[in-house]
């Protein structure tokens, strides 16, 4: 099948489809018995640098699932590694920044990505696009404001305190920090779209925090940048707590917006504007729930979903460790069983 004519694409340029196209926010990970056995004692950011093992992984939902697209295996955090940023990903913890960003002389630590720093993202994107046939590759990157968020708190956090101080506090040192992380995230995205992925996403996964009038002044100039640098792709936009962001969102410039599952994907479709595809917005958690709940919340899902423009079905966030890859299996079959124009 030609790539085009794939149901993913379809419903991100917002074109009729025979069904609804399905993936999942980590569909790649921790509930699926055959990634744990590949990642066994590599260390996470080991397995990112490991073409071999990044082209396994990825496949593995594929394979197992029958997903519309594939998510390359990796982390928002690799290009800050492979520019020499000191950090680690920590088992049950997520990144971990060894010299926290808090002052100018922090921004030294962000010199420009360049394609020989990430050859073997570049190298396992060539080999999947082979593997994948006509299975669209998405590509993505961290947004400025969630990895800032990793850089200047040093790990994960709740409220992310010191990021809006230096927000707030230092809007010269926001600026300049968003800056150098925009151009770092663009040229991964324009890396990821030379090697030949098929879609970009964008996981601003943090950005909830901030409040709509704080994203226009502080956040919005960045993205903008950033998604009007790879045109081109299908760009997608996504964050968790988002449902009194996505108006502004909608100004981004995205072609699609994920949404968390607080807000139905009808009520999402109106507050995200005209022009826009949308992608979600399951709750993960209702994965851990008997198959009968699953398929109801699932239903509904696809049902509010068909008042946007296109609908690519997904979960509101990642899919939890703990999640019976036969649910997720079984949810496939339902999503693609259900037709569209119902
Ligand atoms: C915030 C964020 C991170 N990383 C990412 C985000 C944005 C998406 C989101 O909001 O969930 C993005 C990411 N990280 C990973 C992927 C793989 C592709 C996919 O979606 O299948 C993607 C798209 C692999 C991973 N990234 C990580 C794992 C688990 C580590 C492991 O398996 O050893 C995986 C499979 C580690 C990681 N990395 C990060 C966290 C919070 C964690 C979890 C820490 C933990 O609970 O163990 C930072």
């Amino acid at each position: 099948m030609n790539l085009a004519d794939s149901a993913f694409l379809r419903a991100c340029h917002r074109r009729p489809v025979s069904r609804t196209p399905v993936w999942y926010m980590r569909q790649a990970g921790r509930s699926l018995p055959e990634y744990l056995k590949v990642r066994e004692g590599v260390p996470m950011l080991t397995a990112c640098a490991t073409p071999d093992l990044i082209v396994e992984i990825t496949m593995q939902p594929v394979r197992r699932y029958g997903v519309d697209a594939a998510i390359f295996f990796s982390d928002i955090v690799v290009p800050l590694k492979a520019i020499g940023v000191d950090l680690d990903i920590k088992p049950g913890v997520g990144p971990v920044v060894a010299d926290p960003i808090r002052d100018a002389a922090g921004l030294d630590a962000l010199r420009p990505l360049e394609p020989g720093d990430v050859a073997y993202v570049t190298e396992a994107i060539g080999a999947l696009t082979g593997e994948l046939g006509g299975t669209p590759l998405i590509g993505f990157a961290g947004a400025p404001f969630t990895l800032g968020s990793y850089l200047i708190e040093g790990g994960p956090s709740k409220n992310h305190d010191r990021t809006k101080a230096m927000m707030y506090g230092e809007p010269k040192l926001w600026h300049a920090l968003m800056e150098r992380l925009s151009g770092i995230v663009l040229e991964h995205l324009r890396i990821q779209i030379a090697a030949g992925v098929s879609a970009v996403q964008l996981f601003d996964s943090w950005v909830g925090a901030v409040a709509p009038d704080d994203y226009r002044e502080f956040i919005l100039p960045h993205t903008r940048r950033i998604f009007e640098g790879v045109a081109g792709v299908p760009r997608i936009h996504f964050g968790v707590g988002t449902g009194e962001l996505l108006g502004v969102l909608g100004e981004a410039g995205a072609d699609v917006v994920g949404v968390d599952w607080r807000v139905p994907l009808d009520e999402a479709a109106r507050r995200v504007g005209p022009g826009k595809a949308l992608q979600g917005n399951l709750d993960p958690a209702i994965l851990l729930a008997p198959w009968e709940v699953v398929e109801r919340k699932a239903r509904e899902v696809l049902r509010r979903g068909s008042a946007a423009e296109g609908h690519v079905f997904n979960l509101g966030h990642g899919v939890l460790p703990s999640t019976d890859p036969d649910q997720l299996k079984r949810l496939t079959d339902l999503v693609h069983e259900y037709d569209p124009a119902s």
